[in-house]
Parts: C-alpha cells; structure tokens; sequence
C-alpha cells in the first residue's frame, strides 16, 4: 500500500482522474474489453466529473458498481444514478455500464441474473473504492451478517441485507473479487478517515473490511 497526499480535493480529483484514465489505456494494450469497478457515495463524484472527459477507448470500457444500493436506478441513492450522471456522460458515454442490481422480490433472488450479467466482466482491471470512518468499504460493513462469507468466498457477489448504518439491503462485490483487480485505488477525505485506515493495518479484515483489499493498493489522500 502506499499513499499519496494532495492539498487539496480539486487536485485530488484531477490527478486520479488522470491516473485513472492511464490505467485504463494500458489496459486496453493488453484486454479486448476492460472491467473499470466504481463505488458510490459522495467521494468518486468528482473524479467522474474530469475522468468522463479522457480521450481513451471507452467504448472498449465496462464500467460496474463496487456494489449497489437496492433501489431502482432513478433513486437518488442508485450508485447506477450517480455513475450514468456523472461518469457516463462526454466522451465516457460510449462505455457499457454492467448493472449489480436487478428488480426483484428479494435482492438475494437476483443473484443468478446478476452473476451471469457480471461472469463476462470478469476479472477486474482498474478498481476504485471508497472507505467508511468504520473501515468499511463497497459494502462489506464491519460485524455485518455474512461477512465472513463476503470476505473469502468464492462467490463474486452476495446480497447483504440492510442494517442501521445503511438504510436498504446492497449486491456488493465479495473481497477477493475486489482485491483480485489489477489495478487498485483507494480515495479518502479527511484526518477521521485516514486515522481510520491506519489503524485497519492492525486489524483483521473482520474488524476492518477495508484491510482485505489493501495489498498493493494505492490510496490517494485528501484533507
Ligand atoms: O455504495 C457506497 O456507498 C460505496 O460503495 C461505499 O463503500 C462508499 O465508498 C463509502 O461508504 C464511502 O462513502 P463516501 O464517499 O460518501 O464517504
């Protein structure tokens, strides 16, 4: 892991944004087709605001969630929202947007559907995730049920129902998916959640979800 910091959030967006964009070219050197994951939240937003612009071939680009709130995807908290406004959109429009979730009963009944939308994907090239101050990252939540299956199973995604710390079940990508990516990135804001990170290097990933993806992983900082 190593970390690079920026003063301030603008240049972060911009410098990632332009990382980015060179990891996905280099990986479309050596791949017909690249899976390019993104998380939610309120972090990625802006790096989708000057990653859209990249002159790459994104019509070579397959873009799917790190995981996805249960929601319809015009719900304001759709990550397939925030992804289709503010990523696909100018240049990057051109890209293929794999969905994680798909309308049903139960999230868990559209496992199947899912799994055959994203096997195709498979395995990820260019990842960027996001972090919570409790260590957790996509949706893999510290202490929630099932995350010791999230954490090495061999299934690429689970359904994981809703707790008090987010307010509707998710379809989340399982660790070793995540960390499996070739090329890994890690965006925080703030002194509370790069204390957080330092002390997830201590802790097992059951404690500290985030700590199952950090192997060779670059985290880009930001007061
Ligand atoms: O669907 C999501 O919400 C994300 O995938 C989630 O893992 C996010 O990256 C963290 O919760 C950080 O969220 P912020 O960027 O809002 O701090």
């Amino acid at each position: 892991m190593n970390i690079q910091e920026y003063a301030d959030r603008d240049l972060l967006a911009m410098d990632v944004a332009n990382k980015l964009a060179g990891d996905l070219e280099t990986a479309l050197l050596h791949e017909e087709t690249v899976a390019f994951a993104v998380p939610g939240g309120t972090t990625p937003g802006p790096i989708f605001d000057s990653l859209c612009a990249a002159d790459i071939e994104w019509e070579r680009v397959r873009v799917v969630p790190t995981d996805e709130r249960c929601v319809p995807q015009d719900h304001e908290r759709s990550n397939a929202r925030l992804i289709q406004e503010r990523l696909l959109v100018n240049r990057a429009a051109s890209a293929e947007f794999v969905p994680l979730y798909v309308p049903s009963a139960r999230p868990e009944d559209a496992l199947p559907e899912v799994e055959a939308l994203i096997a195709p994907v498979l395995p990820l090239h260019v990842l960027v995730l996001g972090m919570g101050e409790d260590m957790h990252t996509a949706s893999l939540y510290p202490g929630m049920p099932g995350l010791a299956e999230a954490l090495d199973s061999d299934a690429p995604i689970l359904a994981v129902a809703r707790t008090e710390v987010q307010p509707e079940p998710r379809i989340t990508f399982t660790a070793p998916v995540l960390d499996g990516a070739l090329s890994k990135h890690l965006v925080i804001y703030g002194s509370r959640k790069r204390a957080a990170l330092e002390r997830a290097l201590s802790l097992p990933p059951e404690e500290a979800p985030i700590a199952a993806v950090l192997s060779g992983i670059t985290v880009h900082w930001a007061e």
